[in-house]
């Protein structure tokens, strides 16, 4: 058997005209949706994903602000700017792109984003919303995962969901949507014992740990639908420069029912649930 592909740049595209859809009617009415993002220091990695943040706002006609500050900036410099984006009443959405450099407190930078505007979902208000059932926004890597899920057709009810890896931006919010759709959800993490034990009793297996090609198809349930979040670049031999997940995906696929590859996968669905928050965002603003 080989894995049906779950296309997200295909999915991510559909999300994006209706956002661009929406942002026009919202612009009609004389709210243009506008994101603001800040980059802090030289990382190349980060400069992609933020190039391709603002191309996608530009795309679908959202208004954004591109804040490149330098890596020595102070703490007080980047919470006094993101103080002016929380008044600025032209930004719906902002954006701090992580990781910040290590002399900037991450939480504090985040905690200072007026909820309101917080499209990344990451303040404490919009975490323990997503916690109790009724967040502002939900971080956009796990809600593009959902999107995933509910456009392949998969039942949540009763499922077993395992995911791997445990972080605030990812595992812990992921865990809560599969749970708030009915799954029973199972995080592992690098101190779970027998992770293959756990993998292999997955429905719906989420991988994101950060460990290039760590899942392999020995360890997935014949016919689950496998969602990779791992976005590793390979560092030498014949594919060096190319970007890996965390499932090992010539295995997987041969076992899986459905998979999502990397890149083209989880990836461009973040950036789309991004917009689809910043409209949000400037809908609640408009009233
Ligand atoms: N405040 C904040 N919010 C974030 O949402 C955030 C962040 N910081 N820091 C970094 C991570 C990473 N991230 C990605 C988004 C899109 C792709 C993406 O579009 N990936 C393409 C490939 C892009 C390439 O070629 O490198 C794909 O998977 O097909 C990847 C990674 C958002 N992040």
């Amino acid at each position: 058997m080989t894995a049906r592909i779950l296309d997200g740049i295909a999915l991510s595209r559909t999300i994006r005209a209706e956002v661009a859809e929406r942002a026009a009617a919202l612009t009609a009415r004389g709210t243009r949706p506008g994101l603001a993002v800040i980059l802090v220091g030289d990382s190349a990695a980060s400069a992609v994903y933020v190039r391709n943040k603002i191309r996608a706002c530009t795309e679908a006609d959202i208004h954004s602000v591109f804040d490149h500050m330098p890596a020595d900036t102070t703490e007080a410099d980047l919470l006094a700017r993101i103080r002016e984006l929380n008044a600025d009443p032209a930004v719906h959405g902002i954006l701090v792109q992580l990781p910040l450099p290590p002399h900037i407190d991450e939480r504090l930078v985040i905690e200072t984003i007026a909820p309101a505007k917080d499209v990344d979902g990451f303040h404490l208000q919009n975490a323990g919303g997503l916690l109790t059932g009724t967040p502002l926004f939900r971080p956009c890597t796990p809600y593009g995962v959902m999107k995933l899920l509910e456009h392949a057709g998969a039942r949540l009810d009763g499922a077993e969901a395992v995911i791997v890896g445990r972080s605030n931006i990812v595992g812990k919010p992921q865990a809560l949507m599969l749970m708030q759709g009915g799954a029973t959800v199972t995080i592992c993490h690098s101190r779970t014992r027998d992770l293959a034990f756990h993998t292999r009793r997955a429905d719906i297996l989420v991988a994101a740990v950060g460990r290039p090609k760590m899942i392999t198809g020995d360890m997935i349930k014949p016919g689950a639908i496998v969602v990779d979040v791992g976005i590793n670049r390979i560092e030498e031999g014949p594919d060096a420069g190319k970007l890996c997940g965390d499932v090992d995906f010539a295995s997987a696929v041969e076992v899986a029912g459905a998979i999502t590859p990397v890149p083209g996968g989880v990836g461009p669905m973040t950036i789309a649930m991004l917009l689809v928050n910043t409209v949000e965002a400037a809908r609640r603003f408009a009233g």
